[in-house]
């Protein structure tokens, strides 16, 4: 579970996340979502141990991610895209993240193909397209197997095909019990997706529980987003 409680931080006297509280659950699908700016990706950031919070916690199975025993197995993210140098392979690549994290070389060719890379495994990084991209950072996400997912705009890129492979392959992930949180400024993409919504503007949530509850009372998603966030 991915609990965040009371999470504020400041960047000297600008205010980006006050008072940030939700939760991922298990066996779900949870999209965050909010305009440009709204404080998606400092929230996953902390989360994640690449910041700290000015106040509040941020806590993965009930620790800090810099706390985990053993992070790749724990939670994966694509949090900074794939983080390959373009000169590399993708094969290379994923074997380099797989041995730095004392994870078997099987899971390489094992990942490629979960992510519809098999065939591309020898082609350079420079040379991958948007989504090929997500695919591979997704790849490296899922190396060590860990139950829980945090993505920064997976879909960013993906065609329509491959946003129909991405919700599957998530849709698999939270049915065999793992968690996955996904942050997105698309609406109609993540609520396709996602069994819970945590709606964010301007570093507050604005609107967070089970889909169906967060756009009650609205005539359809966009008009919920537009209306919870205030966005134009
Ligand atoms: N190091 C920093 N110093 C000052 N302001 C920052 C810093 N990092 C982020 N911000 C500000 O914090 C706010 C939230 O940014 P954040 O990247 O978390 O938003 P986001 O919801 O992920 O947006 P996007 O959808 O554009 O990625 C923005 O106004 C951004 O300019």
């Amino acid at each position: 579970m991915l609990s965040i409680t009371r999470l504020s931080k400041r960047h000297g006297s600008r205010t980006v996340l006050s008072d940030v509280t939700f939760q991922a659950l298990p066996g779900r699908v949870t999209g965050f979502v909010g305009p440009n700016g709204a404080g998606k990706s400092s929230t996953l950031r902390i989360l994640l141990g690449l910041d700290r919070p000015t106040s509040g916690t941020a806590l993965i199975d009930g620790k800090h991610y810099r706390d985990l025993p053993d992070p790749m197995r724990t939670v994966g993210s694509t949090l900074d895209g794939s983080g390959a140098h373009r000169s590399r392979t993708a094969r290379n690549h994923l074997a380099w993240v797989a041995r730095a994290a004392g994870i078997p070389r099987h899971r390489v060719r094992e990942v490629l193909d979960q992510v519809g890379l098999a065939g591309a495994g020898r082609t350079r990084v420079g040379r991958f397209s948007l989504g090929m991209g997500q695919r591979l950072g997704l790849a490296a996400a899922l190396l060590g197997e860990p139950a829980a997912l945090v993505l920064d705009e997976p879909v960013n890129g993906l065609d329509p095909e491959g946003i129909r492979w991405m919700r599957g392959l998530l849709r698999g992930h939270a049915d065999a019990g793992g968690t996955v949180l996904l942050s997105s400024h698309l609406m109609s993409e993540v609520a396709e997706i996602s069994d819970d919504l945590v709606v964010i503007a301007g570093g507050r949530v604005v609107a967070a529980g089970p889909l169906d509850r967060v756009i009650a009372g609205h005539a359809s998603l966009e008009e919920a987003f537009f209306a919870l966030t205030g966005a134009q």
